[in-house]
């Protein structure tokens, strides 16, 4: 038995002429908390695509707990642990807060459409399990006072701990946050890194994290992994990692992105 939840070998993808990645080697431990960074354009949201079966990487394998999942629908992929957020929130606007928590345990519900339409014993014994179980997950996120708001009226920061509920619901073992600080003010920041800290801590599930905050990247991960051109310039203890000269000069290279 081996403790890897996610190893991707030799990965890489084309588009067009374009070698987005390239020979991407990444292992993440169970309880791991990764960051992966990098300049605009590098390859990261790629890799979450390629992991996520949106895209099907055109080079190398992607292997969960030992097991193959290139080429499998996003859907499926959700199915077998892997969660996550997005660049852009992409939250149900103007459903309730707590719908759209119970909307991804939709996989999780067994009543057939007949049992839905005439509302029989096991529809009502179902529906009470997912609301307490969406109820949960919200209290642990200090969102539960909110649970009849439309989700789009709520601040920008609590949308932004919803997506991490709402990805939570679909109980993962993998959780992958692609820039979940962007557009935060600094107190928002804050309560999200307690946020990602309190998830891996109380529920041992293994994340890797899109960031270019460092503040937060320094914050909470315990290993960093940068990517530069579609490929691995540099990976390791994060403080080492980001005063190693070639990330430092990637880094300048595009800006300080
Ligand atoms: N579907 C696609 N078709 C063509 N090119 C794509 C596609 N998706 C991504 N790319 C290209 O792949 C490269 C990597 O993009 P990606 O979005 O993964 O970078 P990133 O590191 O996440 O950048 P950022 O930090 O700005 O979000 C870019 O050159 C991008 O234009």
């Amino acid at each position: 038995m081996t403790d890897t939840v996610l190893n991707c070998k030799d990965v890489g993808i084309k588009f067009g002429g374009l070698q987005a990645v390239q020979g991407l080697n990444l292992k993440i431990k169970k309880g791991e908390l990764l960051g992966l960074i990098g300049p605009n354009g590098a390859g990261k949201t790629t890799v979450f695509n390629m992991i996520t079966g949106v895209y099907e990487p055109t080079e190398g394998e992607i292997l969960l707990n030992g097991e193959k999942i290139n080429g499998i629908t996003p859907y499926k992929i959700v199915s077998k642990g892997i969660a996550r957020t997005f660049q852009n929130i992409r939250l149900f606007g103007y459903l309730s807060v707590l719908d759209n928590v119970k909307i991804a345990m939709n996989k999780d519900m067994k009543y057939s459409i007949v049992e839905g339409m005439f509302r029989t014993k096991s529809y009502w014994r179902e529906e009470f399990d997912v609301n307490s179980r969406a109820m949960e997950i919200l209290k642990l996120f200090d969102l539960d006072k909110y649970k009849q708001y439309s989700a789009n009226t709520l601040p920008y920061g609590q949308q932004r701990k919803l997506e991490i509920a709402r990805a939570m619901a679909t109980n993962p073992t993998l959780l992958l946050l692609d820039e979940p600080a962007a557009g935060m003010n600094p107190t928002e920041t804050e309560e999200l890194m307690n946020t990602i800290k309190l998830i891996r801590d109380n529920f041992g599930i293994t994340i890797l994290l899109i960031e270019h905050d460092m503040k937060l990247v320094l914050g909470i991960c315990e290993r960093l992994m940068v990517l530069n051109y579609g490929q691995v310039l540099a990976e390791g203890d994060p403080q080492e990692v980001i005063n190693d000269e070639k990330v430092i000069n990637a880094y300048l290279g595009s800006g300080g992105a």
